[in-house]
């Protein structure tokens, strides 16, 4: 078992990463003290429910906790208001008050739905995040939680810390390869910003990661982990630093609005948004490998690197302007300067994007 710790003050909290550690979960929620008396609230989706929750629910149960459960239809449409209000809804009917707890069994989009129902409920009510993928070794840390409005991604939410983070690595075997592919396109983007060793790994260990190796998954989701608290517990609420975790997102996010939340997955939009960082990388003045090298790691974990061709480029430079980092008239970019190294831009010219964009749509 591996253990990390966010570091933010009295709000810290612990990763626990580790195969198996689903048939402990009563004796680490002895350990953190949630209440035997008030309802736990878990939300999963409707693929991983019925995998995971029954085990967890009778584990909870057998540790003299009081559960109950809300199963959403998987994928980000989920990510909507209007599912939060439901959410808000069952959770009244069940009685939950301000020492529940709030569970998120699942991916990033019942970590981000959940969260922010934790984050709402009576003005905020105690959360844990139980991550079942690859990606949610990203969502499941930090504290962002939001749904979607169907102009923009995430742009309803909050911070809300989880109190720990309970990531079974056994939970990831039975996920489909397309979601395998697209939760490495994060790991990748921690290489990118923060660690060049971390990239040569991940380039080296490319084939072991998309067959669920077991060391190789749990050093990657470790290492991944290590990247986003340090660079949380610097800046929990993006004063600054923090906006370097949105490498390739500013992209991204536009690609998965434009695309009605449906087409992309959330790793596949930011790896073609990460390609599109690197050229920009480039064009003012980064090593020309910082463009290969991004290109070539992707596409040996699998995912796209070529926008497609239908979505429309005003579309996406409209979804861009919604960016929560786009601020009194001035588009801001994550740009590589080299592997394991970035800036923050603030003076990106939307023409510039525009013509990558476009470039975008040819790579191959
Ligand atoms: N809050 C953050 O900091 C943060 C960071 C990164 C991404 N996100 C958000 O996370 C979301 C994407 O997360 P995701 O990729 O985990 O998507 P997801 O939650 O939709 O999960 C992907 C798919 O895998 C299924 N699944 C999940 N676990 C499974 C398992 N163990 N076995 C079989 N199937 C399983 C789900 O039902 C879903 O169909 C996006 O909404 C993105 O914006 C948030
Ligand atoms: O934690 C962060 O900070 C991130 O930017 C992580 C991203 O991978 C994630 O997709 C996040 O939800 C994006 O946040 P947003 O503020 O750009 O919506
Ligand atoms: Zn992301």
């Amino acid at each position: 078992m591996r253990e990390l710790t966010i570091d933010l003050g009295d709000r810290s909290y612990p990763i626990y990463i580790g195969e198996g550690l689903l048939d402990q979960i009563a004796s680490y929620f002895d350990k953190h003290g949630l209440s035997k008396k008030s309802p736990l609230f878990i939300v999963s989706d409707s693929n991983v429910a019925p995998r995971f929750l029954p085990k967890v629910q009778q584990k909870l149960e057998e540790g003299g906790y009081r559960v109950v459960t809300a199963v959403v239809p998987s994928g980000e449409s989920s990510k909507s208001l209007a599912q939060f209000e439901q959410l808000i809804t069952e959770a009244l009917q069940a009685g939950l008050d301000r020492n529940s707890a709030v569970i998120a069994l699942g991916g990033g989009v019942v970590g981000d739905l959940a969260g922010y129902v934790a984050a709402a409920y009576m003005r905020g009510i105690r959360f844990i995040q139980i991550p079942t993928t690859i990606l949610a070794h990203d969502s499941s840390v930090g504290g962002k939680v939001a749904v979607n409005h169907p102009l923009a991604k995430n742009i309803i939410g909050a911070f809300h810390q989880p109190e720990m983070v309970f990531y079974d690595l056994a939970t990831l075997q039975t996920l489909p390869e397309r979601e395998v592919k697209s939760g490495l396109a994060e790991v990748v983007k921690h290489g990118l910003i923060w660690d060049t060793e971390f990239v040569d790994w991940i380039d080296a260990h490319a084939d072991k990661l998309l067959a669920l190796d077991a060391e190789a998954l749990g050093y990657a989701l470790y290492k991944g982990c290590s990247v986003k608290a340090a660079v949380v517990s610097q800046d929990e609420r993006e004063n600054d630093l923090r906006a370097i975790l949105n490498l390739g997102h500013t992209i991204g996010h536009a690609l998965e609005a434009v695309a009605n939340y449906n087409e992309l997955q959330h790793g596949e939009a930011i790896s073609i948004g990460m390609v599109g960082s690197a050229i920009l990388g480039v064009e003012l003045g980064a090593p020309q490998e910082v463009y290969e090298v991004t290109k070539r790691v992707l596409q040996r974990c699998g995912l796209p690197v070529r926008l497609p061709e239908h979505l429309d480029t005003d579309e996406i430079m409209e979804a861009m302007m919604h960016d929560k980092k786009f601020k009194e008239g001035h588009m801001v970019y994550i740009i590589p300067t080299a592997i394991g190294k970035v800036e923050i831009n603030k003076a990106m010219s939307a023409e510039r994007v525009r013509a990558v964009v476009e470039q975008l749509k040819k790579e191959g």
